[in-house]
C-alpha cells in the first residue's frame, strides 16, 4: 500500500513554478530518498506532504488523507523533523520529550523511545548542550514521539561528522525496522546509496528519475569505470569507439573510460590484440554520484560539506505556517 501518493504536484512562487508535475508514491515499510541540486524544490516537495504547504496543482496523500483539509488527522499518522531553530536552548530533553508527547492522544512512552536512541543519559541535558549527533537524536525521537506511521526527515544529517552520519543511518534503519515508513531528503549521494529503498531526483521542480540506487546507477552513462596507465600510447579515438564506452579522460598518463561491462571486455581485447600491458587496471562501478551527476549535470556534496546557509541551516525552510 502507498503510504505517501503525490500526483502531479505544482507549486508556484512569483508567477515561477517551483515544483512542476511531480508524481511518486512511498510504499508501507520503504525508506525513499528525495535528491536534487540545491534550490530543485525538495522541501517544497515534502512540506506540501507534510501539510505546511498547500499545492497549487496536482494531489499529495498521505495513508489517503489530504494534508491540508485533513490536517489534524495527518499529524496523527505523519512525524516530522523539527529543525534546530525550533526548540528552545534551555528546554531538557526529558522537557522536550514530555511535552511533544503531550501534544498527541496517543504518544510513545518516552522513556522507552529515550532508551531507543541513546538518550537515557542525557535526559537531564539543555538542548543547547547537546552535540550535534545527539541533537539529531532527540529529533529523530520528537518526530517518532505520536507513534507515526510514516516520518519526514529533512537533511537530517547535514552538519554531522562521518562519524555523527553513519550512526543517524543505523537509527533511520532501526525506525524503519520498526514498522515506520520514511520520506528522507538528502544531499548526500552516499547516504541515499546507503539507505534508501527507492530514490526520486529532482531537478528544477521536475523528476527526473524515481529508481533504486542500483538501477539508477546501471542507467549511468558511466556505470563502470577502467582506469590504466598502458605501457604505450592508445588513442583516445579507438577507445571512445569501444562498445558503450561514454568517456575517456587522460590525466598523468593513466586513462580513464567510463563505459559498461561490454566496454571492459572490448578494450581488453584490444589491449591484448596490440601487446600492450595495462599497469594498475582497476575496474570500478560508478557511485550514485556518478548516476546523479549524468541526471542532472551538477556534482553534489557527496559525503563533503553542505554550502554555508544551505540545507538544514537555521531559516532556509520558508514554511507558509498552515498547521
Ligand atoms: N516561500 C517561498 N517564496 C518564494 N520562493 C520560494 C519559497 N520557498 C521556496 N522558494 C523557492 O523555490 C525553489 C525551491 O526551493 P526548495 O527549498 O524547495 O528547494 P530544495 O530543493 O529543498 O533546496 P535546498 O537543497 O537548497 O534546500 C527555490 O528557488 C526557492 O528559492
Amino acid at each position: 500500500m502507498a503510504m505517501v501518493e503525490v500526483d502531479g504536484l505544482r507549486k508556484v512562487y512569483g508567477g515561477r513554478p517551483v515544483v512542476d508535475g511531480v508524481s511518486f508514491a512511498v510504499e508501507e515499510g520503504e525508506i525513499f530518498g528525495i535528491l536534487g541540486p540545491n534550490g530543485a524544490g525538495k522541501t517544497t516537495t515534502v512540506e506540501c506532504v507534510e501539510g505546511l504547504r498547500t499545492p497549487d496543482g496536482g494531489t499529495v496523500r498521505v495513508a489517503g488523507l489530504d494534508p491540508v483539509a485533513d490536517h489534524d488527522e495527518v499529524t496523527r499518522v505523519l512525524g516530522a523533523q523539527l529543525q534546530e531553530s525550533e526548540l528552545q536552548a534551555k528546554l531538557t530533553v526529558r522537557e522536550a520529550l514530555e511535552l511533544y508527547g503531550s501534544f498527541y492522544r496517543a504518544p510513545a512512552d518516552w522513556r522507552l523511545l529515550g532508551e531507543r536512541l541513546g538518550l537515557t543519559g542525557h535526559l537531564g541535558a539543555r538542548f543547547e548542550k547537546l552535540s550535534g549527533g545527539q541533537k539529531q537524536r532527540l529529533f529523530i525521537a520528537l518526530a517518532l514521539i505520536g507513534n507515526p506511521r510514516v516520518v519526514v526527515l529533512d537533511e537530517l544529517t547535514a552538519g554531522l561528522d562521518p562519524r555523527g552520519r553513519r550512526d543517524t543511518w543505523s537509527l533511520i534503519e532501526d525506525v524503519r525496522d520498526s514498522g515506520v515508513t520514511v520520506l528522507l531528503v538528502t544531499h548526500f549521494m552516499e547516504e541515499a546509496q546507503r539507505l534508501c529503498d527507492r530514490v526520486a531526483v529532482i531537478d528544477r521542480g521536475r523528476l527526473v528519475a524515481l529508481d533504486t540506487p542500483a538501477e539508477l546507477i546501471r542507467h549511468a552513462a558511466n556505470a563502470t569505470l577502467i582506469s590504466f596507465t598502458p605501457s604505450q600510447p592508445v588513442g583516445h579515438g579507438v577507445l571512445k569507439a569501444l562498445p558503450g564506452a561514454a568517456s575517456v579522460t587522460e590525466k598523468g598518463g593513466r586513462i580513464t573510460v567510463g563505459g559498461t561491462d561490454e566496454t571492459v571486455n572490448a578494450l581488453i581485447a584490444l589491449l591484448v590484440r596490440d601487446g600492450i600491458t595495462a599497469e594498475r587496471l582497476r575496474i570500478e562501478d560508478a557511485t550514485l554520484d556518478d548516476a546523479f551527476l549524468d541526471l542532472t549535470g551538477r556534482r553534489e556534496q557527496a559525503g563533503g560539506s553542505v554550502p554555508a546557509g544551505g540545507p538544514g541551516a537555521p531559516g532556509t525552510t520558508d514554511s507558509e505556517g498552515a498547521q
